[in-house]
Formats: C-alpha cells, structure tokens, sequence
C-alpha cells in the first residue's frame, strides 16, 4: 500500500513545520510543503493528494483561490487554515465545501487537524445511512457527509431504512429525520434498537419541528444525539465526528470486555453472557473444554514468548474450524471452551476429534521451530440444568482424558 500524502500549503513556515512533525509522527503519512500558490501548483500537477490543508490567505493570491482550485481542479478535501474569522466570513468558506477550518490561535489547532486527517481516512470505509422523505433534505445531508468522505446510504422513510439496515449489516452511523411517512423518526430508533446496540450503531435524530422536547424524546429512546434543523454544517460535522468517536470507544471497551488479548478470542465473560441467560438456558446445548497438553514444558523449555505463539496459533485453528456456527472462547491459560448450539455431545464430540486429529498431526510454527503441539479434550450436553453443570462434567471428562494418557476427546 503506498505511503498516503498531505499537502500544506502555508506561507509561515513555523506552522508548517509544527504540522508536518504532527502528521508524519502521528499518522505516518508523506507531507509536502508549499509556501505559496505556484509552488502548491507545481506540486498539485506532480502528485496525488490525500487532502490539502491550506492557509486561506497566501502571498501570490487573493483571499480563498488555493481552497477554490483545489476544490474545483483537483477533487481534493481541503482543510483550511485561517486567522479568526467573523461570522459572514466563516460562512462564505464553508459555502465552499470544504472539510473544515480551523484558526490558527492555539496549539490545540495542529492536532485537531491531525485527528481530521485520520478520521476522513477512517471515514471511506464508515456507512452512514440517511432517512428522510425530503429528497432536498437528504441530498444534502449527503453532501456534507460525502465532503468528509463518508460513504452514504439513502432511505425516504422508516420502513426503507429498516430495510437497508436489514441487507448492509456494518452501517455505523443513522441519521434520521422525524416527520416521516409510515414510520417517524423515533419509532424507527426504537425498532433500531431492539435488535441493535449502542455498540452497534450510532443515531443521530433531525427535525426542523419545533417542539422543544423532541430532541429529549429522541434521545430517551436511543438516539446519541439530535440536531434542530437548519443547523451550520460545523455543528452538524462536530456532532457527527463526536458521535463516530464515541461509538469507536464504546466497541473498543466492548472489545476489552470480550476478546481475550493475546488471542482475540472470546472471553469467559462473553461465552456466559452468550449462553447464561434465562432465554438461552433452553435448547440443545453442548459443551466441549480443551487444555492444551504438556503446555507448561513449552513454556519452561522454549519461554513464554514461544508459549503464547502457540496459544495463538491454536486459537486460530479453533476459531477457522468452529467459529463460524458455534462460540470458542479462552476459558484461561491454555483452556478453551466451545459451546455447540443445537448438537448432542456425540455429534460435538465428533466434530472435535476430528479437529484433533487434524491439529495434532498439523505442527504449530513457532520461533522455537515447528511444535508438536495435542490437546485432551471433555464434551458433556447440558440436561435441564445450569451451564455451570454442564461445564463441571466436561472439566471431569477432560481430567479423565488427561488420566488417560492425553490427546483424546471423552464426552458423555
Ligand atoms: N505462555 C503462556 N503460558 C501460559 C499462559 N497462561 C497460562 N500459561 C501457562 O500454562 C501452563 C499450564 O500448566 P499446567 O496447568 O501444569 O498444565 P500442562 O503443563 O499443560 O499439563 P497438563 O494440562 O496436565 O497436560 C502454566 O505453566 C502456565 O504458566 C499464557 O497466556 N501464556
């Protein structure tokens, strides 16, 4: 993948210094500098840009022509650098469609530019859909959202909306207006949020209605945030880009939670939460503990390092041969567990010892070398009774496995 790359154009060379150590150090990026609007030319004609952040007023032209031509002739975001603005002025450059500007009077400024590169990267691959029934209303939502490289769905009421929710499982964002057709804005984020969490999806609510207690009740029923219509595109981008870090820390801590980390498999906490409740303690459900054999030697003979090469490598195998219709997770150290939803613990068992016997026979690379690497293995069906039952029986066939001589699958 080739290096991306940021033009600044920007005639003190103080700030593009500051910027360019920001970008390069922060997000890795090429950066090249012009210091005036025929050098930024020269440049512009040589290379592809990611996006130009650019002062507003250079020393070969007049006030905005930089961000014009960069808009118009190359189809490049454009992020502005200005000295403060009053507010007629502040309108005219976001008229302009551009990302954002940014005055240049603390420190503070460099890195929110630097936060924006990023997330515009991070953006080309966000989906935010747009529900609502007025055509005007959502192309332009659409453009602000396309300024800022988002890709964009587009719903003209509720029932449509669900629809695409439906068909593109990995929409990030919903941006709903409330006066809709069939189904209003807040009823759609209720039946949103009956299948989706805030982990899931963000909301966004929209009106121009003039009830003071919409935004209240949009956000009582699920949404993250609202916005009273008309709103200046800066609100409407500062609240957008809150909501998406929000939404990245709620998966982050989500994913703290329930990935184990040096596997990423699940974790204990997530394989309960999965199948410990009183909706899930019915059904046909069985249980399958596997612990490595022999592990402690690979840790004393090869170290640790070489020891959770191999957890990691056997965690994978698990999750490419049952991850796709049953749950594995990381029980601790080096034991796994699988709950098989709708299996006997014949039927598991079976599926299990033919991974093992695949597994076994397929060594474990390593920085140690190749490692042979078993594992011992107890399947036990949970009978009208706790999970916990279930999982006591398994770890008691799994002892017997062991007792056994190891390398073998027992269940009942
Ligand atoms: N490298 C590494 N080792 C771990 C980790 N978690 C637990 N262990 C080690 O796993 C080993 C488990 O050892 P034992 O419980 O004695 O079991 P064993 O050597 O596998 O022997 P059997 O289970 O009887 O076959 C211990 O040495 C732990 O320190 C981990 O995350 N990384």
């Amino acid at each position: 993948m080739s290096i991306l790359r940021i033009l600044i154009v920007e005639d003190s060379s103080t700030v593009s210094k500051i910027l360019t150590h920001l970008i390069v150090q922060d997000l890795g990026y090429q950066v090249d500098v012009a210091p005036d609007m025929s050098s930024a030319l020269v440049l512009l004609e040589q290379h592809q840009y990611f996006v130009v952040v650019a002062d507003l007023n250079l020393p070969d032209a007049s006030s905005g022509d930089i961000v014009r031509l960069v808009l118009s002739s190359y189809k490049t975001p454009c992020i502005v650098l200005t000295s403060n603005l009053d507010a007629h002025q502040r309108r005219e450059i976001l008229k302009l469609g551009i990302v954002d500007y940014i005055p240049k009077d603390n420190r503070y400024s460099y890195q929110y530019v630097v936060k924006l590169i990023d997330r515009l990267y991070r953006n080309q691959h966000v989906k935010v859909l747009v529900a609502d029934d007025s055509v005007v209303s959502r192309k332009f939502v659409r453009m602000l959202l396309e300024h800022h490289l988002f890709q964009v769905l587009e719903a003209k009421d509720g029932e449509e909306a669900l629809a695409v929710l439906e068909q593109e499982s990995d929409i990030q964002l919903l941006i709903t207006d409330y006066n809709m057709p069939k189904i209003d804005g807040v009823e759609l984020i209720l039946r949103v949020r009956e299948k989706y969490n805030r982990e899931d999806i963000a909301i966004i609510g929209l009106s121009n209605d003039n009830d003071e207690s919409l935004s209240a009740k949009f956000i009582k029923n699920g949404a993250d945030d609202f916005l009273q219509k008309p709103f200046v595109h800066e609100e409407f981008h500062c609240r957008v880009l809150n909501t998406l870090d929000s939404l990245d820390m709620m998966r982050n801590l989500w994913t703290k939670a329930n990935r184990d980390y040096l596997t990423q498999s699940y974790t204990r906490r997530y394989f309960f939460s999965q199948h410990n409740s009183k909706e899930t303690e019915s059904g046909l459900l069985s249980v399958a503990l596997l612990d490595l054999d022999f592990f402690k030697k690979i840790n004393d003979t090869h170290g640790h390092d070489v020891g959770d090469q191999v957890l990691i490598e056997f965690a994978l195998r698990l999750e490419n041969a049952f991850a796709a219709n049953f749950t594995v997770a990381r029980f601790g150290g080096e034991e796994f567990v699988i709950a098989f939803k709708g299996l006997d613990s014949t039927k598991a068992s079976t599926l299990v010892d033919k991974f093992r016997e695949q597994s076994t026979t397929t060594p474990i690379s390593t920085s140690a070398g190749d490692l042979e690497v078993s594992f011992s293995c107890g399947v036990s069906t949970r009978n009208n009774e706790t999970l916990d039952h279930a999982l006591q029986r398994a770890d008691e066939l799994l002892y017997q496995a062991k007792a056994a001589g190891r390398n073998q699958v027992i269940s009942q």
